[in-house]
């Protein structure tokens, strides 16, 4: 099995160094090893011109604001981590932010959007309703303004402050273009049919991130990004006492660690949370639950919590994705979603590989970031750079 896992790395190293040298990036990412980025001009019109011609291409470029906001990246990066010092649990949120936002029409910071007459937001869509961090992601934008108007997009601020938040949770760096542009509109009905659900099986799992050009071993990746973070319990209370209807727990599911998880979301809770959770599909689960976001939506305002369970319930000192894949082969997963990835054959590959290598897999959580990060772009001269990433400008 190892020699299988071996030969799988071994292709898939040659397919991004090959993918990188398809595109304007003429470097693998293994040749900078997640160092400091190589530039590719040195003097400032060279730099103009390059970005002038990038801009013609309408694709991303390291180094973007070199000319026009070279303190960009360290704002975000600051004022990430200043926010993080406060209050830990913006890096889990922004984390899922970025994800909600690159896979609803790619990374255009539409998510952001509220909605206005004519238009309704992402963010009200029922996959969105917990969503978080959006007050953290005004607070970094205001600091561009202030730095650099009206030149630094949302749909960057939003990927780097995810990158950030990634190295702040124990994940590794991985390197990002920039040059994004900001949506116009928001896509709530995208949203509503193309988020994947905590209650889906493999099949539908493998199929859902296909969709979107990811493989088997870069969609178990990603899901590594459940290492860190909370996950309410009305998102897996039916595992718990009424899994598919039949009025217990998922067989899948290990006796101690379902203890474990009714001692969070005792039965009170549970029914209050899921009422009607027999018969109703996992969109209208989601949906139909007294909805969390009037408390957590605003991460100032998140003084009550709703029951939830730690991602990293043995405690921190865990390294991100570590804890992730073990608790999986032990029949420990929190959603019915995480605990499918060991029912795929391929899948399960992954699993054992990443729980048994956390190097192999913080490698490949990084190249699929990146992938994720450039997701359906707008590029110069689409879209606009909002001043409030709330509103079109
Ligand atoms: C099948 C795909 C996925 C499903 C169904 C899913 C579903 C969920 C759900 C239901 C929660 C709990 C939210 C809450 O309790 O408020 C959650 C949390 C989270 N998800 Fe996912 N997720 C998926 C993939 C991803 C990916 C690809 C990423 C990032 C790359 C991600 C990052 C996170 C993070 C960091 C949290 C914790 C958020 C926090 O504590 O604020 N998820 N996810």
């Amino acid at each position: 099995q190892e020699d299988d896992i071996n030969e799988k790395f071994s292709s898939r190293t040659d397919k991004y160094c090959s993918l990188s040298h398809d595109n304007d990036d003429s470097h693998s990412i293994f040749d900078y090893s997640f160092a400091p980025l190589p530039m590719f001009a040195t003097t400032s019109v060279e730099r103009r011109n390059l970005q002038q011609q990038t801009e013609a291409r309408g694709s991303l470029r390291y180094d973007y604001y070199y000319d026009t906001c070279p303190q960009a990246e360290q704002i975000i990066r600051s004022s990430v981590r200043d926010l993080f010092r406060k209050q830990p649990q913006i890096a889990p949120a922004l984390l899922r932010l970025v994800f909600h936002d690159c896979f609803v029409e790619g990374c255009d910071a539409s998510v952001l959007l509220d909605s206005v007459e004519g238009m309704h937001s992402e963010k009200e869509s029922p996959p969105n309703e917990s969503l978080k961090g959006f007050d953290v992601i005004d607070i970094v934008k205001s600091e561009l303004e202030e730095a650099c108007p009206g030149l630094v997009s949302c749909a960057d601020a939003v990927v780097l402050a995810a990158r950030e938040s990634v190295i702040l949770a124990g994940g590794p760096f991985y390197p990002l273009k920039t040059g994004r542009r900001d949506s116009l509109t928001s896509f709530a009905e995208v949203a509503t049919f193309e988020l994947p659900s905590p209650q889906d099986d493999v099949s539908k799992f493998i199929e859902t991130f296909s969709s979107k050009g990811f493989d088997e071993r870069e969609a178990v990746s990603l899901l590594g990004a459940h290492s860190t973070g909370k996950i309410h319990c009305n998102f897996f209370v039916n595992r718990l006492y009424n899994f598919s209807g039949t009025n217990s727990s998922d067989p899948s599911m290990d006796s101690e660690f379902l203890s474990l998880l009714r001692s969070k979301c005792n039965t009170g809770q549970a029914s209050l949370l899921a009422p009607a959770s027999k018969s109703l599909s996992p969109s209208q689960l989601i949906s139909t639950s007294p909805s969390p976001s009037s408390i957590i939506h605003e991460l100032s305002s998140s003084l009550v919590e709703e029951p939830a369970m730690k991602m990293d319930y043995e405690g921190p000192g865990e390294s991100f994705g570590t804890l992730y894949y073990r608790s999986l082969l032990q029949r420990r997963g929190i959603l019915y979603v995480d605990q499918q990835l060991t029912a795929g054959e391929e899948t399960k590959t992954w699993v054992q590989a990443y729980a048994s290598d956390v190097s192999l897999f913080h490698k490949d959580f990084g190249l699929t970031m990146m992938k994720l990060s450039n997701m359906g772009v707008l590029t110069s001269p689409m879209g606009q750079v909002r001043k409030d990433c709330r509103k079109v400008s």
